[in-house]
């Protein structure tokens, strides 16, 4: 339905338009109507142009002050007129963790090509498939991997999600988010995040057929900024780079249906207006977007290849120091000059369980077959490394500075085994050779010294 027709219907942005101020966890405020944030305090007997106050809390109360975040939230109803009776729905696609899914897929290496387009209608709810899911939702510990790929918008539609905060990687297609404390829009090459329990909707920008990409669903404590140790109070991603939405909010009262994950299970509630009906807000809870393309990597310049963790944008930690719930890493353009050195990743065996996509061009250690918009898994202590060609190529290539361009991977990578959803295991784009791309490592050992 078209909502410009209806009564009373606007959409208001602070500016007039999309803008976004700068910072990580930086306590924010930001008003749509000038004059609606009350002053010297947060709930006033009554609050200006006749708005609810409402507190949205991201960590216990009692939560350190460098863990605490709430916002305080000046809205046109309070959040109860925006849930009423609820009654299940369905995202059959969507799956949390534990998922104990029946496939007969053995343990393996895995990697897959793009999920196939939607065949009808798909909004990017509808769009979500569920690739893998790590821990237990119940006692928010672990993650799940999304893929996405969607042709509508959500217009009246509206969505929260109890269950974990969303880290959205758009692979094709640049997105518009309206979050309940404003709008975000994030094109490929860009991340944005949700908190846990904010309402939004998601609709398509530019041309397309398709708009496709990824989703990082955290369960466990909320992602943010790794430490940087030695490396000091600079490079990988800086604060300012993340952006937090203006205030922005519709004034529409038209049929509208929230949906909602809670516990792994979907409900839905009808309600006569948009949610996202917040004039001004301050506070530390907010989502944010940040642009890859601003990450300044670190790595190796005089020989040997760092662990990938110095790609790390963002962690959520888990209870157990330097051991993330789950790591987002990327693989951004780079330099690489490392001396007398095997360049791409090693071969390895990892405790950690690494979700990987390809957002464009091609990534080191799998020149073919790892395509934009596929995935790969590497489960827990599963070896992998560089395919036959990649291996031989960095052995005997001359090792002159090269820039590594026109590229962008990621990895969700996770201390707990990423289990695999039926649709992952059955999906027909699952490549059956992967393993194959190892098949022409062979013995080149033959007992005299020398290099080989
Ligand atoms: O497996 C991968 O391709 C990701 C990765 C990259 C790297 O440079 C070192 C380790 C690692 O897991
Ligand atoms: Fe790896």
């Amino acid at each position: 339905m078209d909502t410009t027709e209806a009564p009373r219907s606007r959409a208001r942005a602070g500016a007039g338009e999309v803008s976004y101020m700068p910072g990580f966890g930086n306590d924010f405020e930001t008003e749509a109507l000038p004059g609606t944030l009350p002053q010297g305090q947060n709930s006033p007997q009554k609050c200006n142009y006749g708005l609810y106050a409402e507190q949205l809390s991201g960590s216990p109360f009692t939560a350190p002050r460098g863990t605490n975040e709430r916002s305080w939230l000046y809205r046109i109803r309070p959040s109860v007129r925006h849930t009423r009776r609820f009654t299940n729905a369905s995202y059959p696609f969507w799956k949390s963790a534990p998922c104990l899914d029946d496939h007969s897929l053995p343990l393996g290496q895995l990697r897959w090509d793009p999920i196939p387009a939607p065949t009808a209608g798909a909004d990017f709810l509808a769009g979500i498939r569920t690739m893998t899911a790590a821990g237990d939702v119940m006692t928010q510990v672990g993650m799940a991997a999304h893929a996405y790929a969607f042709n509508e918008d959500m217009v009246d539609d509206y969505f929260f999600n109890a269950d974990g905060e969303l880290l959205i990687v758009p692979q094709r297609g640049a997105i518009s988010v309206f979050t309940e404390m404003g709008v975000m829009e994030v094109e490929p090459a860009e991340i944005c995040l949700i908190p846990r329990g904010m309402m939004f909707k998601v609709s398509r920008l530019g041309e397309g057929t398709e708009w496709r990409g990824y989703i990082c669903e955290n369960y466990g404590a909320k992602f943010t900024m790794p430490d940087r140790g030695p490396i000091g109070a600079n490079c990988l991603a800086n604060a300012r780079d993340f952006k937090t939405p203006v205030a922005a909010f519709e004034d529409k009262e038209i049929a509208c249906r929230v949906h909602v994950k809670w516990c792994g299970r979907f409900y839905m509630t009808q309600i006569g207006h948009s949610p996202l009906d917040v004039v001004a807000w301050h506070g530390n809870y907010t989502p944010f977007k940040y642009d890859l393309r601003t990450f300044s990597p670190v790595g190796a310049i005089l020989f040997d290849h760092p662990d990938p963790s110095i790609f790390t944008v963002l962690t959520a930690p888990s209870g157990e120091q330097g051991t993330a719930n789950v790591d987002f890493v990327i693989f951004p353009p780079r330099w690489l000059v490392a001396e007398h050195t095997f360049r791409p990743p090693w071969y390895h065996r990892n405790i950690m369980s690494e979700f990987m996509g390809l957002i464009l061009g091609q990534y080191d250690a799998k020149e073919k077959g790892f395509v934009p918009g596929g995935m790969s898994l590497h489960n827990m202590m599963l070896p992998h490394g560089p395919d036959a060609s990649g291996f031989e190529k960095a052995s005997n290539s001359e090792l002159k500075p090269v820039k590594l361009d026109h590229t962008m991977a990621f990895m969700f990578e996770t201390r707990f085994p990423q289990q695999l959803t039926k649709y992952a295991a059955e999906l027909e784009t699952l490549q059956d050779d992967y393993i194959e791309c190892w098949d022409g490592l062979e013995r080149r050992f033959d007992g005299t010294p020398g290099i080989k």
